[in-house]
């Protein structure tokens, strides 16, 4: 059945949400405030770097089942709403700013003048929805017969398409007092992954809320988790990548997120924890969460520990020393730099007096919009040419596949860190380089 769909925020989960529903055969409608995000989505071009979103994107525009716009009037007749705004950390704090929510909820909600259901993927702090509920019910001419449930989103960046068409699992909180018809139009939504049998849960508003940040939560600390015990394996010439396969065949314990090196970043981990953090002492149980300023502590000592060794492989002179710094997004098969640990890394050494020279194969654009002082390289090979130290940041597998007897040829000196712990160490080593690990024998 198809439904007519509005997806508010067409940024990283917007966009690949409202192309998702397209594709599952919804007439939908992408609603954003970025004019120039609009106008590019709405011309069938995608404005981020997400592997197979440009293709779903101009083939559901060329069909007329997927437009973009900047007017919320324009949404007002669809069936279901999703919210997908940003909920970044506000400055100088660790609590989510929820200003784009709400500016959704008081745009959107005068415009709804019969029955209809909205579904919050945003991530949010626990307790959020039932305030977005009740405020839409008093604010919308149909009043209580416009239901609010929250509808977590899980997809990874780089994954997001096969996420959003295939997820693991589809959770929706709704308030069990108030139910109208949300988990009803959520089937017809989800229909094709509920028919394929993917779990379907339906909680609470509170649990819906919680599910995502814990999930978030229990991966940051698994990351967090093996940084510690690579900080150990340096002290002690033990090997974290040869430990983490052992332990990561224990079924319980699981080898995924098991990847020690230069720790989390991107848009959801460490904001994520953060405002969970917040939102737990507001609640008054902030003892129950304290352990996450151990996980952000862990995870920000990585890039300390990736900017001292770097000082340390140049004999403690930085200034004016040529550095390649291979990566910038906060992962590959992304362009995102929010709160990349590559880009950090590149920048302190930068602030520091190196010359740093920065390649990504797709995250120039941000990263220099970011760091408009960085010097960007034309390409890996121009990035290391004449440089005394190189640091992949990023594990592209352009950086993974790189000939390491080339660039010895290219490099001044043959030195490279391996944030990422993602080169062939024996075949660097070959070629001449000194390898310098993440929690690995070689320190
Ligand atoms: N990026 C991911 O992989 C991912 C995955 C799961 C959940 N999330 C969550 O989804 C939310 C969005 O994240 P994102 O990465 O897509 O952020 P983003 O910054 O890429 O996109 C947010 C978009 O919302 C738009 N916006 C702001 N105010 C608006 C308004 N009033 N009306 C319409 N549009 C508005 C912005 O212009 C922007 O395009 C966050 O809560 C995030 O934690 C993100
Ligand atoms: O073993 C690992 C795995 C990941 N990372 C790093 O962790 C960060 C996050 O990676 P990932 O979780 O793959 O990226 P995101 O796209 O930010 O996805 C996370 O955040 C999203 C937004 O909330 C959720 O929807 C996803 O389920 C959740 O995985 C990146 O910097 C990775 O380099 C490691 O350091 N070691």
């Amino acid at each position: 059945m198809t439904l007519r769909v509005s997806v508010f925020g067409t940024g990283y989960l917007g966009a690949t949400h409202a192309a998702g529903m397209a594709e599952l055969g919804h007439d939908v409608v992408g609603v954003d405030i970025d004019a120039a995000k609009v106008a590019t989505l709405a011309r069938g071009e995608v404005p981020f770097f997400e592997p197979g979103l440009p293709e779903l994107i101009s083939k559901h525009v060329a069909t007329g089942r997927l437009r973009f716009t900047t007017d919320a009037r324009e949404a007002a007749d669809a069936d279901v709403h999703f919210i997908g705004v940003g909920t970044p950390q506000k400055k100088g704090e660790s609590a989510a700013d929820l200003r784009f929510v709400d500016a959704v909820i008081d745009g959107l909600a005068p415009l709804l003048k019969r029955p209809t259901v909205i579904l919050g993927k945003s991530t949010v702090p626990v307790g959020t929805a039932a305030r977005l509920a009740a405020r839409v019910r008093e604010l919308a001419p149909a009043g209580d017969a416009v239901d609010l449930g929250w509808n977590p989103e899980f997809l990874r960046e780089g994954f997001g398409v096969e996420d959003t068409l295939r997820p693991d699992r589809l959770v929706l909180g709704i308030d069990k007092n108030h139910p109208g018809r949300i988990e009803e139009m959520a089937r017809i939504v989800y229909a094709d992954a509920i028919g394929r049998g993917t779990p379907f849960l339906v909680t609470d508003l509170a649990t819906a809320e919680l599910v995502k940040v814990s999930a978030n939560a229990f991966l940051a600390t698994k990351i967090s988790f093996i940084n510690a015990i690579a900080e150990i394996c340096d002290a002690t010439g033990a090997d974290v990548m040869e430990l983490a396969d052992a332990i990561g065949y224990d079924e319980r314990i699981g080898r995924k997120f098991l990847g020690a090196g230069l720790g989390f970043g991107g848009g959801c981990l460490p904001k994520d924890i953060r405002a969970f953090m917040a939102r737990a002492g507001e609640l008054g149980v902030n003892q129950a969460l304290a352990f996450l300023h151990e996980v952000d502590a862990v995870n920000m000592r990585r890039r300390d520990h990736v900017v001292d060794m770097a000082a340390r492989e140049l004999g403690g002179k930085v200034v004016g020393r040529p550095i390649a710094v291979l990566g910038a997004a906060f992962k590959p098969n992304s362009d995102d730099v929010r709160d990349s640990p590559a880009l950090d890394v590149a920048g302190r050494l930068h602030l520091m007096g190196a010359d740093v020279r920065v390649y990504d194969p797709e995250a120039m654009k941000n990263a220099a919009a970011a760091w408009p002082t960085l010097h960007f390289a034309d390409g890996m090979e121009d990035a290391v040419s004449g440089t005394e130290l190189v640091i992949v940041a990023t594990e592209w597998r352009e950086f993974k596949n790189a000939d390491p007897v080339r660039l010895a040829q290219v490099a001044a000196r043959s030195v490279v860190i391996d944030g990422r712990n993602c080169l062939d160490a024996e075949a660097w080593t070959n070629a001449g380089w000194v390898y310098r690990g993440m929690g690995r024998h070689s320190q």
